[in-house]
């Protein structure tokens, strides 16, 4: 499964808490040609309940915990490779747009095999209140059963915390754009793109005409 340096996927991070945003941007940012929008939830989601696999990503994600990494990993990966096999995906000329993984450093540390990735933007919210207010409305529109009580929620946020957070570390400061989540959906997504547009690496992979 290894994947040489200069083959690594190039990509861009959303990174926040659940209800800061991330799925409405990655949407935002995947309509846009040679980005490609990954959400780790969805593929979770798209599992078949009545499989083993799908009865797993249910009992964890209705207490509001996480799938074990090893699983999540393996899982996301055949994902992006069958949608480069279909060519969905075009690892050599699309920048893949990851929301929802990694959510802790060891999942961070694994998929570093396989993408470089070369902006976070992370979407701050310290506002807990207003994430709780959100994920309640989303669980009224999308049937969302990790969205659908307050413990769950609370202990979605608290996984987030401990979990997810420490991940701005292993990427460090040179690799993190903060955003306040707050903002209308078009501000955060004209903050993310005048970002990316800056980066030389952008620059220069557009450039090379790859
Ligand atoms: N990378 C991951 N590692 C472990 N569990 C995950 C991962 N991505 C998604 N999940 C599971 O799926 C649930 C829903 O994820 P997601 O749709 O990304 O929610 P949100 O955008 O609200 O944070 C998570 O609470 C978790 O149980």
């Amino acid at each position: 499964m290894s994947v040489s340096s200069h083959d690594r996927w190039p990509a861009f991070l959303i990174l926040g808490a659940p209800g800061s945003g991330k799925g409405t941007q990655g949407k935002i940012l995947g309509s846009i040609p040679r980005f490609f929008h990954c959400a780790c939830g969805d593929i979770f989601r798209s599992l078949d309940t009545r499989t083993e696999l799908g009865q797993q990503f249910v009992s964890y994600s209705s207490r509001g915990e996480l799938v074990p990494d090893e699983l999540t990993v393996r899982l996301w990966k055949t994902q992006v490779d069958h949608w480069a096999e279909s060519h969905l995906y075009k690892p050599d000329i699309d920048f893949l747009v990851l929301d929802g993984i990694p959510r802790n450093v060891e999942q961070a540390r694994m998929i570093d095999e396989f993408l470089q990735v070369h902006q976070v933007f992370h979407l701050s919210c310290p506002d807990r209140s207003e994430l709780a207010r959100r994920m309640r409305k989303r669980a009224l529109k999308e049937n969302r059963l990790d969205d659908a009580s307050e413990s769950i929620i609370q202990n979605r946020i608290a996984t987030y915390e401990a979990e997810t957070k420490p991940i701005l570390d292993h990427y460090g400061t040179a690799r993190i754009t903060e955003i306040d989540a707050t903002r209308q959906p078009v501000e955060v997504v004209a903050a993310i793109i005048s970002k990316i547009v800056q980066l030389p690496f952008y620059q220069s992979h557009i450039r090379s005409g790859i």
